[in-house]
């Protein structure tokens, strides 16, 4: 399974041209304000965006958005939540593997016990990614998902995603930690002024 990307621009950045293989992670970094964000909205299709994107050959132009949304989990910055409670964000008949992941992400157990207003901003997004995760994607679009990390949370994050890796996903992850690039990513790319260049 191949992500492929063709010409993918809007206004504002692109186009852009990118492939990555199943079971491969390509590492974005680049400055703030460069596009990385706006990118990786554009190839969940959450942004207006022209060009051609596949995966396994399947256009996404020949799928619903909600369909492609399903087999491409982007997991912003600041994960959005539409209830009070942690727990109306997740499916009850999930509730077991969720609790596994927030356990190798280091949560606390009584994380599904909370208010979101109570959760620090790394506990929301370690839920965010969580949230991704249960919908096994075939796709990952990471953006700082260890942004408000410590070093032992941030690396259980990391070994979460080889694993995915492992089962053959795709990964592209927006990172400012250069040194957390060069652990997981098999190509770094650099955005600069809308645009993706080799490091
Ligand atoms: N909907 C929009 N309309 C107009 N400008 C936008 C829109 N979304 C983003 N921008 C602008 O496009 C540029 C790229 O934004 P983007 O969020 O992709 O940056 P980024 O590289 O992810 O930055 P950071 O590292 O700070 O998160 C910024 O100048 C931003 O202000």
């Amino acid at each position: 399974m191949t992500l492929s990307i063709e010409g993918l621009r809007n206004a504002l950045v692109g186009p852009f041209d990118l492939r990555v293989e199943a079971g491969r992670c390509t590492a974005i970094v680049g400055a703030s304000g460069s596009g990385k964000s706006l990118f990786l909205r554009m190839v969940a299709d959450l942004d207006v965006n022209e060009g051609a994107v596949s995966l396994a050959g399947d256009d996404r132009a020949a799928i619903s958005a909600p369909a492609w949304r399903r087999r491409v989990g982007l997991v912003p910055a600041q994960p959005g939540w539409w209830g009070e409670s942690v727990a109306e964000h997740f499916d009850a008949d999930l509730r077991t593997r969720a609790a596994e992941l927030a356990d190798a992400l280091r949560l606390p157990a009584d994380i599904f016990a909370r208010q979101i207003f109570q959760l620090s901003t790394g506990e929301r997004q370690r839920l965010g990614l969580i949230r991704a995760m249960l919908a096994d994607p075939d796709v990952l679009l990471l953006d700082e998902p260890t942004g408000s990390l410590d070093p032992e949370a941030t690396l259980a994050v990391e070994a979460l995603l080889r694993e995915r890796l492992e089962a053959g996903v795709v990964a592209i992850v927006v990172t400012h930690d250069t040194a957390q690039a060069a652990r997981l990513a098999h190509t770094v790319l650099r955005m600069e002024a809308g645009r993706l260049a080799p490091l």
